[in-house]
């Protein structure tokens, strides 16, 4: 391995990666991480908005250690168990070395933010993960030694794996294996806030582990039937019943309750969209990649105090402040769940709801982390699901963002190639009044434009213009407010006894 990990360059990350090769024939190649204890959220505190503390998200740690009782969880609780010691596996098909360095820096980055310590990843290049064990069968007695070796206790693997791979690796290496769509799924189970967002992620995870059920084979296998006389069992269990059925029936009975909840939880958003849709409050969407800095421009633009962290999907439940233009309209600011490529299908499905907030936006800011080594390529995901939830048709604003990180010379690339975009620094706060400014010039303006004569007493109508409306002029007179301005129809309706010949 000759290039640089794009880890290597960071301050913050305090490993520092060493590579050897395990195999002879060269086509495995192995990179260990010296894992230094380090408090990395004492190391990394950001002061972009009031922090949240992140305690409570750290209470969800699920129960570690259970790895010597598998035998008395059901496989959803075994599914869902926290990964602790973990060896990265990828292979590595198409692109450059480069593109492999940063596949695996940003699986080391969604396996950290899910909990995880990275012992070792294994990259492997071959023509086609092998369609029966991922990485190719004679490898993987070599990573089932490693994992040995380093007493891992889960295999993180790139990509989707198909039932039988999981399968097969899991018997063939006796951990855990997980694949990066199981491990995005974690991440948003552990990050999830609202009622919604849980309920959305738990139907997510189970819809992908009920077509991942293996029964436990091998050396995992059980019968529960003579066990639950024991008073082990879990009641309605009946004789003879394998976990895998109990499994199955909880899941199917747990689904039902989820798609009921989404059901009511969904109605009651829409009256709130609804609700702004009726006042014409422009709204903007703030979409990305996942730790682009989302939240911290919208802090920065509305001072919201919105969780922002060093880690992948910080944000789950959209958050939306109200704002003032300067010549104080209101319009809405949303922040989005992040964006990740290749992010899996059943999330896009589950979270469409969520991310409607940004298919029904007038604006969408996009923002991009200008320091990424791959800008481009976030820019490329996030437009793939943004055609995936139908909002590629509206407006987008490009925000470049950490201008004060990027590398100089890259900016200026991105300038020319993108000399509409917006650069600034939600760290140092350089660019944002001319996002402000070009956000506000972005935002849809009202249809009607007329004068009004409008009586002191109806100064509510006035404030309403205000609000809704772009007031183009105003001045005081003896008999009330004339103006002229820009307004809804709705509102034009209501100005309509006041109006003055243009
Ligand atoms: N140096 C620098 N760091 C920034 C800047 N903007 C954000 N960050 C940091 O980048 C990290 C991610 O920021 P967030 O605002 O949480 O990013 P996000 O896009 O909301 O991330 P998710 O919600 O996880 O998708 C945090 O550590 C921020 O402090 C910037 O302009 N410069
Ligand atoms: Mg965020």
């Amino acid at each position: 391995m000759n290039s640089v990990p794009q880890w290597e360059a960071d301050d913050d990350q305090s490993a520092a990666p060493t590579s050897t090769t395990l195999a002879e024939d060269d086509d495995l190649e192995v990179r260990s991480w010296t894992i230094e204890a380090s408090d990395a959220s004492e190391a990394d505190v950001d002061y972009d908005g009031d922090q949240q503390d992140l305690a409570d998200r750290h209470s969800l740690r699920r129960v570690i250690g259970l790895r010597t009782e598998l035998e008395d969880v059901t496989e959803v609780e075994y599914r869902q168990l926290r990964l602790e010691r973990v060896v990265l596996a990828s292979v590595w098909t198409t692109g450059t070395q480069a593109d492999a360095d940063n596949a695996m820096a940003e699986l080391r980055l969604l396996a950290e933010t899910a909990g995880s310590e990275v012992l070792e990843a294994v990259v492997q290049r071959r023509q086609h993960a092998d369609p029966a064990t991922y990485i190719g069968r004679g490898k993987v007695a070599e990573l089932a030694g490693l994992v040995a070796e380093l007493g891992a206790d889960t295999i993180i693997c790139d990509g989707e794996l198909s039932p039988a791979q999981l399968r097969n690796l899991e018997d063939r290496t006796n951990v855990k294996v997980i694949d990066r769509t199981s491990l995005i799924l974690d991440i948003f189970a552990q990050h999830a806030r609202s009622a919604e967002g849980k309920a959305q992620v738990e139907l997510a995870q189970l819809q992908y582990l009920k077509q991942r059920l293996r029964g436990w084979g091998g050396n995992l296998s059980r019968q529960a039937g003579g066990r639950a006389a024991g008073g082990a069992g879990i009641g309605g269990r009946g004789p003879g019943e394998t976990k895998l059925e109990t499994d199955r029936r909880r899941i199917n009975t747990r689904i039902s309750q989820l798609r009921a909840k989404l059901r009511t939880l969904d109605a009651t958003r829409e009256t709130k969209r609804a609700n702004r849709h009726r006042n014409q409050v422009p709204s903007v969407a703030i979409v990305g990649y996942t730790n682009a800095g989302k939240s911290s421009i919208l802090n920065r633009l509305t001072g919201a105090g919105v969780l922002v962290e060093n880690a992948l999907f910080a944000t789950l439940d959209p958050t939306t402040r109200r704002t003032q233009t300067a010549d104080s309209r209101d319009y809405t600011l949303t922040d989005t769940v992040g964006f990740v490529r290749h992010l899996p299908h059943d999330l896009v499905e589950a979270f469409r709801s969520t991310l409607e907030e940004s298919a029904q936006a007038d604006l969408l800011l996009h923002v991009i982390d200008g320091s990424d080594p791959d800008p481009l390529g976030q820019l490329q995901a996030v437009r793939t699901v943004l055609e995936q939830i139908d909002a590629a048709q509206i407006p987008e604003l490009i925000v470049f963002n950490k201008t004060d990180l990027a590398d100089p010379a890259a900016l200026t690339t991105l300038r020319t190639q993108y000399p509409d975009a917006v650069f600034v620094s939600a760290r140092t706060g350089a660019g944002i009044n001319e996002l402000r400014q070009r956000v506000e010039a972005a935002l849809p303006t009202p249809q009607v434009e007329l004068t009004a004569l409008v009586p002191y007493e109806r100064g509510d109508l006035v404030d309403r213009v205000h609000r809704h409306g772009q007031l183009l002029t105003s001045e005081y007179t003896e008999t009330g407010t004339l103006l002229r301005a820009r307004v809804h129809e709705d509102l034009a309706d209501e100005l309509a006894p006041f109006r003055q010949q243009d």
